[in-house]
């Protein structure tokens, strides 16, 4: 039953969930956006690769066809998300093993190809969920902490740039305004 005081807007191609999980000893609470793969939803979900800073691509090991998609997946999100997202490649349904059509070293090979990480997964196995889910955000973590220490650089450079300015304004001090000639 939905309550009728509130407007409820209803997305049927994008799933929402937080999850707090622990990287080197710090306690990150994530935002996961998981948009539909279906053609239909591309112009909503395209909308929720602006503001991500890290992306799971992921593939079906036992479709080809899911695999064949990767690439087209890469150049959306190379036209739609920010410059330095993180990416990585996902093979799930590694517990389908006898239905499998993609072979890990195909996985290993693409994501040697666009420069990712690479891990075979299931959701129903549990099988290294929490390992990608951890890199990834060690990744986002690491990407972000150089922009931090690029920033803290660049303040710390204006801030020495300001204290010379403001001391190449001031008078000569006392020890070369009482110049002494020695000759
Ligand atoms: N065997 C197996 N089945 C899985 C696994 N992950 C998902 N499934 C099944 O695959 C089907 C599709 O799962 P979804 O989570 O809806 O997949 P999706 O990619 O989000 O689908 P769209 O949002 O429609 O693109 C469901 O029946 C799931 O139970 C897995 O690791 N192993």
């Amino acid at each position: 039953m939905f309550p009728s005081s509130r407007p409820w807007i209803v997305m049927p191609c994008v799933d929402f969930k937080m999850k707090t999980i622990e990287v080197d000893g710090i306690k990150v609470r994530i935002q996961i956006w998981d948009t539909a793969g279906q053609e239909r939803y591309q112009t909503i979900t395209k909308q929720y690769y602006r503001r991500a800073q890290g992306i799971f691509l992921v593939y079906d090991i036992s479709s080809e066809r899911s695999y064949q998609h990767i690439m087209k997946w890469v150049s959306d999100v190379d036209e739609y998300a920010p410059e330095g997202v993180q990416k990585i490649l996902i093979g799930n349904k590694a517990d389908e093993e006898q239905k499998r059509q993609v072979g890990r070293e195909q996985g290993q090979q693409l994501a040697k190809e666009y420069g990712m990480d690479f891990y075979e997964t299931s959701a129903c196995t549990n099988l290294n969920i929490k390992e990608s889910f951890t890199r990834l955000t060690e990744l986002v973590l690491q990407a972000h902490r150089k922009e931090l220490d690029g920033l803290r650089t660049r303040a710390s450079n204006e801030l020495a740039l300001a204290e010379l300015e403001e001391d190449e304004g001031k008078p000569e001090g006392p020890a070369n305004s009482s110049k002494t000639c020695w000759c």
